[in-house]
């Protein structure tokens, strides 16, 4: 479930009549969801209809929401399609609803990815690549509160309680990974979306029409991004549950991004660090929700067993000393 807050037609309604959108035709409450309270609500002004999510924040960084308006403001200004806050007729766009933050965004189209092909990986190399060139060089600056060493030192700890029957492998996993995070390699920076999973993206066919939820953007590794992408987007699992590798989409991505922005020598040297930290990053985290959310049956929580077993797949090449043609 994803109405953590109901509301009632009339709040909604007298809400959405201080941005001149009209009358309100419709609403809905949103399923799916974890993190905020979203309502799909419908405008009609002289016969033409307007599509939008309503959102009131129920948790996450609340103090760091001017953060993430001026990233959407400044991402929909540069062209990206986006739930850019909207400004109601006193120009705020951050306004409140039953005592949460609460924004009006345009209802972006289409669908999540559930099949995916070279072309619409392609298409999400550009996306990001286009995010990164907008953002690289602004002012917008956040720290993620899962910055890579926050991610090893919260798995070591997983290894104690949760993960003790992967401690053979996993120790010297971490160890490697804390070691290189010692003195990390310069590479490329921007803002990133550091959450593009299918779910945050909406598409049609093999066009990508906008990407939502940026809930986690931080000022970090541009190819942490490309990491989290491929992870969700490039890896399938198989009936035993192992993950198998989707080399196509993964060119394909690359290609698109490139079409864009230039990798560096740096960025292909550390690339298999990269998608380690990338699935180390959510096998944490969902672990971290399987323990505090198993009680809260309207909640639901997203398995961390596959980035276990993508880790260790990586780690596998890694010690295989694999290149990447060879994979
Ligand atoms: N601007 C938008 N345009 C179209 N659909 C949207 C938009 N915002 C949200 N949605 C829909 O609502 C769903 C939940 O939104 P969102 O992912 O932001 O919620 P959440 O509670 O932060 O969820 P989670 O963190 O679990 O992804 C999305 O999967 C999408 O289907
Ligand atoms: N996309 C994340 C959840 C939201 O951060 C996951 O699939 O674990």
């Amino acid at each position: 479930m994803s109405v953590f807050t109901p509301l009632q037609e009339d709040e909604i309604r007298e809400f959405i009549s201080d941005y001149n959108l009209g009358d309100m035709e419709s609403y809905q409450g949103i399923q799916g969801g974890s993190e905020n309270t979203n309502f799909f609500v419908t405008t009609a002004s002289s016969g033409h209809q307007q599509h939008w999510v309503l959102t009131l924040i129920e948790r996450g960084p609340v103090d760091e929401l001017p953060f993430f308006i001026d990233l959407l403001e400044s991402l929909h200004t540069s062209g990206l399609s986006v739930p850019y806050a909207l400004p109601d007729r006193h120009q705020q766009r951050i306004r409140h609803l039953k005592g949460r933050p609460a924004l009006l965004q345009p209802c972006l189209p289409g669908e999540h990815p559930t099949c995916i092909t070279p072309e619409l990986s392609h298409a999400l190399g550009v996306w990001l690549a286009r995010m990164h060139s907008a953002t690289e060089n602004t002012s917008l600056n956040r720290q993620s509160d899962r910055s890579p060493q926050w991610v090893v030192t919260q798995a070591r700890s997983l290894l104690r309680s949760h993960w003790q029957s992967h401690q053979q492998w996993l120790a010297p996993a971490l160890d490697q990974l804390a070691d290189w995070l010692q003195s990390p390699p310069t590479m490329p920076v921007s803002i990133i979306h550091g959450d593009l999973f299918r779910d945050n993206a909406m598409v049609s066919g093999n066009s990508i029409n906008g990407v939502i939820d940026f809930y986690n953007a931080y000022r970090g590794w541009t190819l942490m991004d490309m990491a989290i992408c491929v992870n969700d987007w490039c890896i399938d699992f198989d009936n035993s549950m192992q993950p198998r590798i989707q080399r196509k989409n993964i060119q394909a991505l690359f290609s698109g991004y490139r079409t864009i922005k230039h990798l560096t020598p740096s960025e292909s040297e550390h690339w298999l660090s990269m998608l380690q930290l990338a699935a180390l990053r959510f096998w944490v985290s969902r672990q971290q929700s399987w323990k505090q959310q198993a009680a809260t049956l309207e909640i639901t929580v997203k398995d961390p067993a596959p980035f276990g077993r993508l880790f260790r797949l990586y780690r596998e090449l890694q010690l295989s000393n694999a290149s990447d043609a060879d994979w």
